[in-house]
């Protein structure tokens, strides 16, 4: 009876506490900024995930209730592979369950996702920072990109000023990710998050790696946190300081709830001393689902139970107070805040920067060294075929031999000159293809959580392509300078065009495998996929006119080094006008110009594909 009693008064006191948060929440809303931490109450409602495996469908979580109230901290534990993660994912709404709801102060999170997703903060396994910036950097570019349109620059500063205070990493703000230790780069990684004032913020083992020092830092850091008025649920395998939580969920092997409620009622629940044994019962002792049936039949489930009636009864009104509304950065500024970071980004990587230089020096000085000699171009072309007089002359002082032997070296030169053309086809493509395919996939992770954060897909796109084709017309007005200059290539400006559309096509084609891609390896490995074909069927090597059946050569109008190769050697260069044969080279005669249109529509179908790509991996990651 007392200790109903005693359970009562702390309920009463409890209820208090809620309603003079909440009532501390609304009063904050009417401050300046948009961001301030909303307490929340987050109920989970019978949460189950499914996914379709080889063997038939698997249950990932399974009829998970429990329910958080404000300001509470709460980690998620249970052994590898219980489905953890799969339930942060779900109370975030990174990836929502299949069945069941989450409510936030009454609301589904999950209906109104894209309006609560202020409120969350989320920090994943893997950081979430480019670590050639230094941590002032990074927190100012994301706070640009999370904050409300027309938010000041002096709000930012303020604010990222405080965030060092918060996570205590003021001395190291100038210092690059890279160079930070484990437990500095955690803390970074947190205060990203932090920079919005979410109301939630979700963690994925945050201190798993750590040494006990930093990990014990880092749960601190959390609790103080927490203290401000966030709620903290965290995913751990470490239990040294567990006790600092609020409440812990444990999950069965089978993604089953196994217990809800404080870390002492944890410890007599399962009746021992040290919570790595509830990890050794869990997973030898019973099936996974009489746990959870257990738990049910416990007096820590009813207490809970009764105690989320009451919570319900509380927040009807608690809506109002989330009625906060970001104006949202419009698709500009979010272009200029992308492109502004990926130019800083590229700056920092000056070996790299080297590296894409060197390319497009190198292999036209390859290109003037191999088809010097071998083919003296257009220049030393003595005999062309209007120069039909001076041929003449030559007949009739008996020098047909000469004439014959000259109609063979010139037949040389320009197929000389046509396969020269076609390495600077391929090389362009290949540039722009290999400058491209690294650069989504390799800031996946920022990349999804920017995109939770209300980064748009097509700003961050068009940021890339931006910067990546100021570096392919660098390159193209390299490659083509030093050919032209040195090969007498004529007619440069419509030559330096034509390459620049090509390279930009290949960087297409590589930001759509960087959409694609799991990783930066498999990424490069796709690369040539892409590029040996574009050799194949350039028509450089088997001339288009002789491919046989007339069916085949749909495949070849696929190729974007066909039309470019065309393009360049047919049109821009014209190889046969300056031939002294009478009859012209079949594939590279006729009237290319529609190939400029061509080469145009084939960037924007790729562009497309990228953003495609890119919409999917959303839906499906
Ligand atoms: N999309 C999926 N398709 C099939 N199985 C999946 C999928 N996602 C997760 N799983 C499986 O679901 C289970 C739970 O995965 P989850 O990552 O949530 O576990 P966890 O408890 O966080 O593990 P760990 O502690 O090792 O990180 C694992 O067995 C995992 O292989």
């Amino acid at each position: 009876m007392l200790a109903a009693e005693g359970e009562d008064d702390v309920e009463i006191e409890n209820n208090r506490s809620l309603v003079n948060l909440l009532n501390a929440s609304r009063l904050r809303e009417q401050e300046k900024t948009s961001s301030l931490s909303t307490p929340l109450l987050v109920e989970v409602n019978h949460l189950t995930r499914m996914v379709k495996t080889r063997c038939g469908e698997k249950k990932l979580l399974d009829d998970i209730n429990f329910f958080i109230e404000p300001c509470e901290f709460v980690a998620i534990l249970g052994s590898s592979g219980a489905g953890k993660s799969t339930l942060l994912h779900a109370l975030s709404g990174i990836c929502p369950a299949a069945e069941g709801e989450i409510r936030i102060n009454g609301q589904n999170l999950y209906e109104e996702y894209d309006r609560l997703r202020s409120f969350i903060g989320y920090v994943p396994q893997d950081d979430i920072v480019h670590s050639d910036l230094t941590v002032e950097e990074i927190f100012t570019y994301a706070s640009r990109l999370r904050f409300p349109a027309g938010t000041s620059e002096s709000i930012i500063t303020r604010r990222v000023n405080e965030v060092l205070e918060e996570v205590k990493i003021t001395d190291q703000r100038s210092v690059s990710v890279k160079n930070l230790s484990g437990g500095q780069r955690k803390r970074v990684n947190i205060g990203v998050e932090l920079l919005t004032k979410p109301s939630l913020l979700f963690l994925d083992e945050a201190t798993s790696g750590l040494d006990p020092d930093l990990e014990k830092a880092i749960m601190e850091l959390l609790e103080e946190l927490k203290q401000k008025g966030s709620t903290i649920i965290m995913v751990t395998h470490v239990t040294a300081n567990i006790r600092m939580c609020d409440k812990l969920v444990f999950l069965t092997r089978e993604g089953q709830l196994a217990f809800f409620g404080s870390p002492s009622e944890a410890l007599d629940y399962f009746g021992v001393k040290d919570f790595v044994d509830i990890y050794r019962k869990l997973d030898m002792e019973k099936n996974p689902k009489s746990w959870t049936e257990e738990y049910k039949r416990s007096a820590v489930y009813r207490k809970y139970r009764n105690r989320i009636r009451n919570r319900r009864q509380q927040i009807e009104h608690a809506g109002e107070g989330m009625e906060k509304t970001t104006a949202q950065l419009s698709f500009f500024e979010q272009w200029k805040i992308l492109t502004m970071r990926y130019i800083r980004l590229l700056s920092r990587d000056r070996k790299n920067l080297l590296i894409l230089c060197l390319q497009a020096f190198i292999i036209p000085l390859l290109l003037v060294l191999a088809f010097y000699h071998s083919a003296p171009t257009f220049k030393y072309s003595g005999y062309r075929s209007q120069d039909l007089e001076i041929t003449q002359q030559i007949v009739a002082a008996g020098k047909i031999e000469e004439v014959q032997q000259n109609i063979q070296e010139e037949k040389n030169r320009r197929s000389f000159m046509s396969n020269c053309i076609a390495l600077m086809v391929f090389t362009s493509i290949w540039l722009g293809t290999s400058n491209a395919a690294r650069e989504i996939v390799k800031e996946r992770v920022i990349y999804r959580r920017e995109r939770l954060a209300g980064v748009r897909v097509v700003p961050y796109l068009l940021s890339k392509i931006g910067v990546l084709s100021i570096i392919s017309l660098a390159q193209m007005l390299l490659l083509v300078s030093i050919v032209a200059y040195s090969l007498a290539l004529p007619k440069f400006w419509p030559n330096v065009l034509a390459f620049f559309l090509l390279s930009l096509a290949g960087g297409m084609m590589g930001l759509v495998i960087s959409a694609i891609a799991s990783n930066s390896d498999k990424a490069l490995s796709m690369v040539p996929i892409v590029l040996v074909p574009q050799i194949i069927l350039s028509g450089a090597l088997v001339p288009i006119t002789y491919v046989k059946p007339e069916y085949i050569k749909v495949v070849f109008y696929l190729a974007v080094s066909k039309w470019g190769y065309e393009l360049v050697g047919g049109d821009i260069v014209n190889i046969n006008s300056r031939s002294a044969l009478q009859q012209p080279f079949p594939a590279l005669s006729g009237n290319f110009s529609a190939h400029w249109s061509i080469l145009v529509l084939f960037i924007l179908f790729l562009c497309s594909m990228a953003i495609i790509a890119l919409l999917y991996k959303d839906r499906t990651t």
